[in-house]
């Protein structure tokens, strides 16, 4: 109980408010099954909340990047104050730890003629590492990269992104912008094409080759933490955090990239992926299954995840069926029957939230 009233009374508007809502979507809908229009009715309250919080959250660095989780040696890094552009002059001569050479180990091809750069962008600058807000780049702004390519070019990346969990969502045009910003780069065994602590300008995806990734421990060496194939991609947290890169990535084969630029990034890619890491986070943690896992590899898993509503009664999997799902109950149960040797269906398990079934068989 609360002796202050302006709480209590902001706890119970906020209560009615939500009641007269189901209601209202009672009345309107007039579902068979109550108790379950009821837990959808606030599982999609919930997850509206989530995504709203995400937005209103400022992104601060050290609450929302994986980083944040002292899981790295962070007290390495150099943390920037966002500028103005005119301030330019004075980071260039107090700001030596974000050199261009600390940049990616790429330099990019000139623009292309048809790309108009927005007048607060300026390609050729330092990017300052700040907590900036996440928000993703306004599509008004987006200057639209395009590079010409081949269709031979413009095949390859179309398989290399079709097989890619972060582009699932993108519509034709998102994905011929995308298309249109990639960057063919060609990198040898044993170059670096990131190094932890430097600015990043580029977001990869692999066309061919392999490459491990490291990260810096406190007494100073390096742990292969995973390593990349064709169609895997890395270095959006640099670009979604405005942060240096969290660890150092070195081509263990003479390998292929796509790389795409921060703005295209921000623009198509980034809203998508955060929201999900964000609104899967909590789901996440407390599955079992994934407990021992780093945040950063359930940021990974929530990429590949994708929410399916089921009625009550539906089958989701029917015995027989060739498996090439995994499913984790996000909200809801789950019963498992089986045939017995009668042929008479059998309840053999009883899932609830955080349980896990499918894959392949
Ligand atoms: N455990 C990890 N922590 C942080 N980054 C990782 C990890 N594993 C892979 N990476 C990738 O390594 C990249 C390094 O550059 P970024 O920080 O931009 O983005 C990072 C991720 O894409």
């Amino acid at each position: 109980m609360t002796t202050d009233n302006q709480v209590t009374f902001s706890f119970a508007d906020e209560y009615t408010q939500l009641l007269t809502d189901l209601h209202n979507d009672y009345c309107r809908d007039e579902p068979k099954d109550v108790l379950q229009y009821c837990a959808d009715f606030f599982n999609r309250k919930l997850a509206e909340q989530r995504i709203q919080l995400r937005d209103q959250h400022a992104f601060d660095f050290t609450d929302n990047h994986p980083l944040a989780n002292a899981e790295h040696d962070t007290h390495t890094f150099q943390w920037q104050t966002a500028q103005d552009d005119d301030d330019d002059d004075a980071i260039d001569e107090d700001d030596d730890d974000f050199d261009d050479e600390e940049r990616d180990n790429f330099s990019t091809a000139p623009l292309s003629s048809s790309m108009m750069m927005p007048t607060n962008y300026r390609r050729d600058r330092r990017t300052s590492v700040s907590a900036e807000s996440i928000a993703p780049t306004h599509s008004q702004d987006f200057p639209k990269t395009v590079i010409p390519k081949t269709p031979e070019q413009c095949e390859r990346i179309r398989f290399s992104v079709g097989n890619n969990f972060l582009f699932k969502h993108l519509d034709e045009e998102q994905s011929q912008d995308v298309v249109n910003a990639m960057e063919e780069k060609q990198v040898n065994q044993g170059d670096t094409i990131i190094e932890q602590g430097a600015v990043g300008d580029f977001f990869y995806i692999v066309d061919s080759g392999t490459f491990d990734c490291f990260i810096r421990q406190a007494d100073g060496s390096s742990k292969k933490v995973t390593s990349y194939e064709a169609s895997g991609s890395f270095g959006e947290l640099a670009l979604m955090y405005n942060a240096p890169r969290a660890a150092t990535i070195v081509a263990t084969s003479p390998s292929i990239v796509w790389a795409l630029d921060r703005v295209t990034f921000r623009t198509i890619l980034m809203e998508h992926t955060s929201r999900k890491r964000k609104m899967y986070e909590s789901f996440l943690e407390d599955v079992p299954l994934l407990k021992s896992l780093k945040t950063y590899e359930r940021q990974k898993i929530a990429d590949a995840l994708e929410s399916i509503y089921f009625e009550p009664g539906q089958v989701v999997i029917q015995q027989g069926d060739i498996g090439d799902q995994f499913y984790l109950i996000e909200a809801g149960e789950a019963l498992v029957y089986k045939l017995d040797e009668n042929g008479v269906q059998q309840q053999v398990h009883h899932y609830h939230r955080g349980a896990y079934f499918g894959g392949k068989c």
